[in-house]
């Protein structure tokens, strides 16, 4: 029930819910990876089970689609969907202008390519994730196994060169095994602590030979639902330039929660 989920997976929750309340019938949706979207994933299979709303919903990970399958929603490929309506996707930083740090989870290549296909990009977070400047949460990379420190090497020269902060930068592990992605690549974890200019960042790191995708999302988020561990949630837009303020009672809701925890 409501009681046994901490703060945080509240303030997820009642993200997701309210970003679920943004889905129409009959749309396309991209689905994202992480926690938060756990969430969204298991409102969204409610609707389909309960009220028949019909999607279909394009996942960003093996992860997201094994769940989503699962859960009764109708899968596609992004190329069967060949564009969306709308992405829904959680993130590990936005800052005021919902600029964002992607790939915790290690699949911000494929949440790219799939927000930058849609109309429209939605972040669910918890108010934790908001910052002033982007850059305290380690930037993913994602890199070809390939020359992998070849590419680190000439990684770590360019944050010399544009004088970022911190320039150190780590190969994610599984165990004592490099993790790897769903396209089959190592990420490396750039330690930087503030990145003072976030667009040049991004586009200098996707010229370094080797590099895939960077975990910078810049100009493609349009609105953030911000969750509070008591209910409250803040719908930012960045395009419209408006904020709303609401409330998830969580008692009427303590049925969804069972319903969906169990
Ligand atoms: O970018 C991501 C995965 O690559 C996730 O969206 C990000 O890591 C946030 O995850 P969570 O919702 O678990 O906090």
């Amino acid at each position: 029930m409501s009681s046994d989920l901490s703060p945080i997976d509240k303030a997820k929750f009642v993200a997701a819910k309210r970003a679920a309340d943004m889905v129409e019938d009959g749309m396309r949706l991209g689905l994202g990876t992480g926690s938060t979207t756990a969430w969204l994933v298991r409102c969204l299979a409610q609707m389909v089970q309960e009220d028949g709303l019909r999607i279909s919903a394009v996942p960003t990970s093996a992860r997201t689609a094994n769940m989503a399958r699962e859960l009764g929603l109708n899968v596609v490929t992004l190329d069967d969907a060949k564009w969306l309506d709308l992405t829904i996707d959680g993130a590990d930083e936005f800052d005021h202008d919902l600029n964002l740090i992607k790939g915790g989870g290690g699949a911000h290549l494929q949440e790219k390519i799939v927000a930058t296909a849609s109309d429209q990009m939605v972040v669910i977070a918890d108010a934790g994730k908001a910052v002033d400047t982007l850059g305290a949460f380690p930037l993913p990379v994602e890199v070809l196994p390939f020359g992998w420190q070849t590419s680190q090497a000439l990684l770590e020269e360019t944050l010399v060169s544009m004088d970022v902060l911190g320039r150190t930068s780590t190969l994610r592990m599984n165990g004592s095994d490099p993790f790897i992605s769903d396209e089959g690549n190592y990420i490396l974890d750039l330690h930087l602590n503030r990145i003072g200019n976030a667009r040049q960042l991004a586009l200098v790191l996707n010229q370094i030979p080797g590099v895939i995708e960077n975990g910078l999302f810049i100009d493609i988020c349009d609105r953030v639902v911000i969750g509070h561990g008591d209910g409250t949630v803040v719908v930012r837009d960045i395009n419209e330039g408006t904020e709303e303020r609401d409330r998830l009672d969580f008692a009427e809701e303590d049925n969804l929660f069972g319903d969906l925890i169990d």
